[in-house]
């Protein structure tokens, strides 16, 4: 070990000594020329390459940069020792970045790619009219030579694409809406936008498991089906229609997709769209990775069938000469907003001008809905949201009382489930019942719950008594009817017999 360091001390000492006569003999022209020379020797036999990637690219922001930054937050928190912390403006979550000098060894397709952040003082200050940082900051890439044509462009792609998934997902959701009444903003934007910090997640969502599983897995193939969309030349785009009585999980099932993806909502108000260009415009304004929501689309606004139109009078000239209020994509008068129009809204050619966007579609009365409205391609699938089964009723419990899945064996519970499904309840009610006496302790309050349950199946067999009783008189009376249809002479008869009944009651009165 010894002789190793003494000969390496040598080597220094040789290396220091032709230092020295180089800086005293020769020109620093020259120096560089042989600084130069050797830099390329050492380049030719290193099994390495090395990319800069520099803040500033001249006096403008290299986005490389950025990107890298926030692309090795993710694993740098987990593998460096010393990092630095920020947070964005209108973020919700903290980025870790490399200190400087400090190292971080990546991998991608089975190749490694080491980076190393390095930062110096700016030397002098070179005037510039946009403010330059004092600080020189640059990541170094270092790869080895067989992997370049594996790694780029793929990797740096790679780098691009999650850089900008992770900005998104750290920027807060934003919920729009168009309740401006189709007037534009300054800039011309149609939509008003707070931010979106609804609470509801598919683990809090009240439903079967089963279909909310399917719901899950639905909305990732969706939110990965890139590739597939592209490869089967369809729009980048599905449709849910989410129906069922009020207080199912309608509006918190959109919440849920939303924070699940991690999209915006855009929550297009119907009533205050008033053409299909103004739809149209709306539409156009929306971004990519958003949810378009309709709710309540059977109250929402009278939409006339495409093929309930009326013909056009002799007298008139045809539609598509008309100066104002021509038909327009084939169907759907643009004076108006038409049920065409609509549909042109979600799966017209226009529908495309984005991609990876969804189409929530909301109602109590799916019977009220035009067929071509719900028909698939268009409205992908179809949720059913039922009233509260046992398993939402636990689910409920978790949320509101801690309830353990262990606590769920006992007799309280199995009395539970035997009522639950009959006394229809929705899921807004139980949860209402449960905050109510969320106070009294985990017991007291689902003994309530099992009260107010059975009370409101005893409730819902007095109402159906009530309701059989009364069709059993309807039958009756519908059944006479009948008899007298098919025999008038005999009910006429009767007719006559109780007549004179009446008139002999009468006489004996008098
Ligand atoms: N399936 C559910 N899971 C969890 N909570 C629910 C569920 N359904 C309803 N709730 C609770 O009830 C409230 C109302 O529910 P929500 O607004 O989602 O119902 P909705 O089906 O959209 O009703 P509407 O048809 O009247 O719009 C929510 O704030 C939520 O707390
Ligand atoms: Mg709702």
């Amino acid at each position: 070990m010894k002789e190793v360091w003494t000969s390496l001390a040598s080597i220094m000492g040789v290396f220091a000594f032709f230092q020295s006569i180089l800086h005293a003999v020769f020109p620093p022209e020259l120096r560089f020329a042989v600084a130069k020379l050797f830099h390329r020797l050492f380049q030719c036999f290193s099994t390495y390459c090395y990319f800069d990637i520099t803040e500033m690219d001249g006096v403008n922001t290299n986005e490389l940069y950025h990107a890298v930054q926030l692309y090795l937050s993710r694993s740098a928190s987990m593998a460096a020792s010393r990092l630095s912390l920020s947070r964005g403006l209108n973020s919700s979550a903290f980025t870790f970045g490399l200190a400087n000098n400090d190292r971080l060894v990546d991998s991608f397709r089975g190749a490694s790619a080491t980076w190393e952040h390095a930062v110096t003082q700016r030397q002098s200050q070179t005037f510039s009219w946009r403010p330059v940082p004092e600080e020189k900051r640059s990541f170094t890439l270092r790869i080895k030579k067989k992997d370049k044509t594996l790694l780029l462009p793929a990797y740096l792609d790679h780098i691009m694409e999650t850089a900008t998934e992770l900005r998104r997902r750290n920027q807060d959701r934003l919920l729009y809406t168009n309740s401006r009444g189709g007037s534009m903003e300054s800039r011309g934007f149609p939509w008003e936008s707070v931010p979106f910090k609804h609470p509801s997640t598919f683990d809090t969502l009240a439903m079967d498991p089963a279909r909310k599983e399917l719901i899950l897995a639905d909305l990732n193939d969706f939110a990965q089906g890139k590739a597939f969309y592209e490869k089967t030349g369809r729009a980048w785009k599905r449709g849910y229609l989410l129906y069922g009585p009020p207080g199912t999980g309608k509006s918190s099932m959109i919440a849920a997709m939303a924070n699940y993806l991690g999209y915006d909502i855009y929550d297009l108000e119907l009533t205050e769209v008033r053409t299909n260009s103004e739809l149209r415009k709306l539409l156009m304004k929306t971004t990519s990775k958003s949810i378009i929501v309709i709710e309540d689309i059977d109250c929402s606004v009278s939409l006339t069938n495409r093929s309930s139109k009326k013909p056009t009078p002799p007298c008139e000239p045809p539609s598509d000469l008309r100066p104002a209020g021509g038909t327009e994509d084939g169907g759907g008068a643009a004076s108006t907003m038409t049920l065409s129009g609509l549909l042109n809204f979600t799966d017209g050619l226009w529908s495309c001008c984005g991609s990876e966007r969804i189409f929530v579609f909301t109602t109590n009365h799916i019977e009220k809905l035009d067929p071509a409205l719900v028909r698939s391609g268009r409205m992908d699938m179809h949720v059913f949201m039922s009233y509260c089964s046992f398993q939402a009723l636990t689910i409920l419990m978790k949320n509101y009382l801690g309830w353990e899945d262990g606590e769920q064996s006992d007799e309280l519970m199995r009395e539970l489930a035997e009522v639950v499904d009959e006394a229809e309840i929705t899921p807004a009610d139980v949860s209402e019942i449960l905050i109510k006496n969320r106070r009294r302790g985990r017991r007291e309050a689902a003994a309530e719950l099992l009260e107010a349950l059975k009370a409101r199946v005893d409730r819902r067999k007095k109402e159906r008594k009530g309701s059989l009783s009364e069709q059993v008189v309807v039958e009756e009376e519908e059944e006479q009817e009948k008899r007298a249809l098919e025999s008038p002479k005999e009910s006429t008869g009767q007719l006559m017999h109780s007549c004179n009944a009446k008139e002999d009651k009468g006489a004996e009165e008098d």
